[in-house]
């Protein structure tokens, strides 16, 4: 005897670029770059059980489906087209309880030609990108939470690590002034919105929300100055709360990308340890993984 204790199933890897141009100025465009992932949980058991695709919404249809609708709609911000998206499919299809949209957008920055912001050209500026999750109920409830994924960042000093516990095990030495890199993974979740009309009214928040994410991120990791990738990671959860009244939680993943100091003494007396580092050797692995999530309130 067995039973089916949960499914779900989409299309991944749906993949859209959208121009928007100046109503003014045709000239002057926008552009937004998606990898989406749509997922959907209903009463389709048959499917799995009988093998009757009749409950079927084929994923073919959900990558036409979201191609069509960011034809209609804004899809900026990402967090608004994927409350539009997720609601279209629970309002369509009567047996559809849930949809689950996960939005990767790639970073195209205006560029500059000649010291002027260029109409129509755009850089792809290092890896990071912006994420948006969106899990919206038939009931009209909307789950939203936005993120940055690979952004990687180094400090060459403003970073200490010491007081640690120090047993048998411990050969780590202690530094005050140490090299501090990771690429940022954040996470934050708003408060719940009842219906694509209440995400379309919070639109500046959204986008405020990620800006300001981004912004308490690079500024505190610069202006800190560092007792642990722990305590860093909490003083940017914690602004981030403070700063935007719509995000009730913040996760942070933090790899810390370690850089150690090489002994050279070996060589007529080099000196390249502690204060007289310069010389550095980045490793790539094992590395420190610090996670956390920070919550308003108790
Ligand atoms: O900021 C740090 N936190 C740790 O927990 C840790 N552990 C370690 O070896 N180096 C560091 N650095």
């Amino acid at each position: 005897m067995v039973s089916l204790s949960s499914s779900r199933y989409g299309k991944d890897n749906i993949r859209l670029l959208k121009v928007e141009r100046d109503p003014s100025n045709p000239r002057l465009q926008y552009v937004y770059e998606f990898t989406i992932c749509v997922m959907l949980e209903g009463d389709y058991e048959a499917a799995y059980l009988q093998a009757d695709n009749g409950p079927i919404v084929t994923t073919d249809s959900m990558k036409n489906t979201t191609h069509i609708l960011a034809k209609k709609n804004p899809v900026s911000p990402p967090e608004l087209f994927a409350s539009i998206l997720g609601a279209h499919f629970v309002d369509t299809y009567d047996h559809i309880h849930k949809s689950f949209i996960h939005i990767i957008q790639h970073r195209w920055t205006r560029y500059a030609v000649d010291g002027a912001p260029h109409e129509h050209s755009f850089i792809r500026d290092g890896a990071e990108v912006r994420v948006v999750d969106a899990e919206v109920h038939e009931d009209g409830k909307i789950f939203l939470s936005g993120g940055i994924s690979d952004l990687l960042v180094l400090k060459s000093t403003g970073s200490a690590f010491y007081g640690y516990i120090q047993d048998k095990y411990t050969t780590l030495p202690e530094t005050r002034d140490r090299i501090m890199s990771t690429s940022v993974d954040a996470t934050w979740k708003y408060d719940v919105f009842n219906g694509v009309d209440a995400v379309r009214a919070s639109v500046s928040s959204l986008e405020k929300g990620y800006k300001s994410a981004r912004d308490i991120t690079l500024k505190i990791f610069a202006t800190d100055e560092s007792a642990s990738v722990q305590a860093t990671l909490y003083r940017m959860a914690k602004q981030i709360i403070d700063d935007n009244s719509l995000v009730n939680q913040v996760s942070y993943a933090l790899p810390n990308k370690h850089y150690f100091d090489i002994d050279l003494s070996w060589f007529e007396g080099l000196k390249n340890t502690g204060a007289d580092a310069e010389v550095y050797a980045p490793q790539s692995n094992p590395n420190g993984l610090i996670t956390a999530t920070i919550s308003r309130g108790d």
